[in-house]
């Protein structure tokens, strides 16, 4: 018998990190990686240990003891620090200081994690490319729908399906908006207000209420879910700042909620040219569907594979906690394959040189049932002149509702529901109604979200 003998494997080193922004985010990596330093250590196979620090300020009462972390004035200069392997960036922004920290990060051969969604829109492709030409990691668990680990979902859980279409809520702050709103009837300011106290909303709110944070999420899923380059200015955005708490109310007595639905699909178009559909805007969501029952800062994301069928990744969206875990996950990750350079080519699936540069495909052509709605002037024959213009147009409409009082302004609401109708039917409606003096405002319209 030969007796053998196994050599205890040497302890490898700890992970050293670098943390540029100590905001919501920030903060909550900090916290995490102290509760939880055990059991990461060990599924990670080593210690993570940060390092190195940098925000505005070194002052500010955060709750937290930074006094074992050194501390950097400039943020960019983390990168080039030698106790530091991967640089974590949560400061926010698409271009300015995170973005030069970036590249910095990327050229100095360390590990990028982000949770910067805009700046990934912007500048995924370059940095990504970068990333692979050094051959180092950069993930952004994080910029996608917080703590829902749908990137990992799609990359990998998904990876050997043709996605076909993914649509979903991608936005927190939006989310907490229209459900507390419906919810409670009250005020969009006070309630968006709350959302950023509890630190959901982004530096500047409007990136949330307006759907740009969405459609920089949307297109960043895009890429990973068709394999398409990055294309964040083809996203066709609307926000949730015109809705009215009549149209909650209103959608309500119709058996829908609203909800800010982000979407992105194949569309070979009309005329058959092959293209890539992407859409943020708020939609009419029919109570009995799963994502109307998404309420607060949590997201839900639909991803439907050719195999996989539907699959659904719902979780907080937003919040420092869920996000901070999504980070967390990815420095894990890296922990664990840094030294094996597989890593460094999986930013977006597959390396950024493959991935195509779709073709944005109309909206026209596309099917559905809409709501829209009209603030008019209260005068006889206004009725009869919205219901002309969309006859004429080839719009058949479902329901037709009139507020009794004025609603807003001393403006009267009507609202109406069409059946099944290509968009650009409604958007010839709207056109024959363009510069009319019974319109008091601007109309609405939502699609109405299909199964
Ligand atoms: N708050 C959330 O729920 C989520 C945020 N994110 C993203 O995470 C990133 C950070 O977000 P939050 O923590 O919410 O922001 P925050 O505003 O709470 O924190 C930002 C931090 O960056 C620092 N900072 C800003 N500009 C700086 C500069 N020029 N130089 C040095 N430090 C600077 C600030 O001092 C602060 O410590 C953003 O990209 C955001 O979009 C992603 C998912 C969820
Ligand atoms: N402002 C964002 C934060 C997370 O990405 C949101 O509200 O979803
Ligand atoms: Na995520």
């Amino acid at each position: 018998m030969v007796e053998t003998t196994q050599a205890a494997s040497p302890a490898k080193q700890p992970l050293r990190i670098a943390l540029a922004g100590l905001g919501t985010v920030g903060v909550g990596v900090i916290k995490l990686i102290e509760a939880n330093a055990g059991l990461i250590a060990r599924r990670a196979g080593r210690p993570i240990m940060i390092t190195a620090v940098s925000a505005r300020s070194r002052g500010r009462d955060r709750g937290i003891d930074l006094a074992s972390y050194a501390w950097e004035d400039d943020m960019t200069a983390l990168a080039a620090r030698p106790d530091v392997d991967v640089v974590v960036e949560l400061v926010g922004g698409s271009d300015g200081p995170a973005l030069v920290l970036a590249r910095n990060a990327i050229a100095q051969g360390k590990a990028l994690i982000t949770a910067n969604k805009a700046m990934i829109a912007h500048h995924g492709m370059a940095l990504a490319q970068a990333a692979e030409q050094k051959g180092v990691a950069i993930r952004f668990e994080a910029a996608v729908a917080g703590g829902i680990p749908v990137i990992k979902g799609l990359r990998e859980g998904a990876a050997a399906n043709r996605v076909e279409r993914i649509f979903g809520i991608l936005n927190g702050t939006c989310n907490y908006i229209l459900s507390t709103m419906e919810d409670t009837g009250r005020d969009f300011a006070e309630v968006l207000a709350e959302a950023q106290a509890k630190g959901y909303a982004e530096a500047d709110p409007t990136f949330d209420i307006e759907g740009i944070d969405a459609a920089h999420k949307l297109s960043i899923l895009s890429a990973i879910a068709f394999g398409a380059k990055i294309d964040f200015a083809s996203v066709d955005t609307q926000g949730i700042s015109r809705i009215l708490a009549a149209d909650i109310a209103q959608a309500d007595a119709l058996g829908y909620c609203i909800r800010l639905i982000g979407t992105a699909e194949a569309d070979a178009g009309p005329d058959g040219t092959p293209g890539l559909f992407q859409r943020v805007a708020p939609h009419l969501v029919p109570v009995d569907n799963l994502l109307a029952h998404v309420d607060g800062p949590t997201n839900a994301v639909v991803v439907e594979g050719n195999f996989s069928g539907r699959l659904l990744f719902q979780g907080a969206g937003a919040g420092d906690g869920p996000t901070a875990s999504a980070v967390v996950a990815d420095i894990i990750d890296i922990a664990r394959g840094m030294d094996t350079g597989f890593e460094a080519d999986m930013a977006f699936s597959i390396p950024v040189d493959g991935l195509e540069a779709m073709a944005p495909a109309p909206s026209g052509h596309r099917i559905g049932r809409s709501y829209i709605r009209f603030l008019v002037a209260d005068r006889p024959g206004v009725l009869a002149e919205i219901t002309a213009a969309m006859r004429d147009a080839g719009v058949s409409i479902e329901s037709l509702i009139q507020k009794g009082q004025a609603t807003q302004g001393g403006a009267v609401l009507v609202a109406i529901v069409t059946h099944e109708v290509a968009e650009a039917a409604v958007t010839e409606a709207l056109r024959l109604l363009d510069g009319s003096p019974s319109l008091v405002a601007q109309p609405l319209v939502m699609q109405i979200l299909g199964n």
